[in-house]
């Protein structure tokens, strides 16, 4: 299965659609985030999806239980291929999301963002870096039932080593020599997918090319992966 999943970063939903349209025969799904859910909510998750790919909605919920569930019951229509919450909202709260998510959806805990590093961490009071934090929220997400976790590049292996069937959604992919932007824990597709990544979340690289079809299919290309 191809394990890019190219983000669609937008708020203007013809962009999105022809982006989708563009990249489709050399991706895996298409991920929607609070960009363009902010500005079109479910009706523009139906367009893109109309595309054919399975649709990752990052929504990275993170509220009380009964707001999370809630949140989840409402998407639940729209037959999500994953949608993620923050590992960080407790165990409670991932129990109740668990609960309300369709087992027909990846339920996805988000661990510590790729856009930040150690020095970001020890700023919140994290003393002991990213990869132990990290190993802290996706062993809370999975002692609650979540299918699996978004992290970075570098912790991939390290969990699936404990986490076998787990789903590893990584961003902060960045083909070798391009910008990598606010991301911090970064790494090559190609690296990424060989630490264990389930999904490698794209989005600039590819959207922000002057050629995304191209783009999409120079990483599939450097994955080994036949057009
Ligand atoms: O949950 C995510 O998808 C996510 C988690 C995270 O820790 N870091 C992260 O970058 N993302 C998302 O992944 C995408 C990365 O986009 P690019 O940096 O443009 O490749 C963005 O849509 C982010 O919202």
């Amino acid at each position: 299965m191809n394990p890019i999943h190219v983000a669609l970063d937008t708020p203007d939903v013809d962009r999105a659609e022809a982006l989708g349209r563009m990249v489709r025969g050399h991706v895996g799904g298409l991920k929607l985030g609070l960009e363009f859910f902010m500005a079109h909510g479910a009706a523009g998750v139906r367009r893109i999806a109309a595309l054919g790919l399975p649709i990752f909605l990052d929504v990275k919920l993170h509220d009380i239980p009964n707001t999370v569930a809630g949140a989840l019951r409402a998407l639940a229509p729209l037959e999500l291929g994953l949608v993620n919450v923050h590992a960080g909202g407790g165990a409670a709260m991932l129990a109740a999301a668990r609960a309300a998510c369709p087992a027909t959806t990846k339920l996805i805990a988000v661990t510590v963002l790729t856009s930040l590093d150690d020095d970001d961490l020890g700023a919140m009071g994290v003393g002991d870096g990213a990869a132990a934090q990290v190993t802290r929220l996706a062993a809370l997400a999975r002692a609650e039932g979540l299918d699996g976790v978004v992290c970075s590049p570098h912790e991939v292996a390290g969990l699936k080593a404990g986490w076998a069937d787990g789903a590893f959604v990584v961003p902060g992919v960045r083909p070798a020599g391009a910008d990598v932007g606010d991301q911090k824990r970064v790494m090559t597709p190609r690296a990424a997918l060989e630490a264990g990544a389930s999904v490698l979340v794209i989005g600039r690289p590819i959207t922000g090319a002057v050629d995304p079809a191209a783009a999409a299919a120079a990483i599939a290309e450097s994955l080994g992966l036949g057009l």
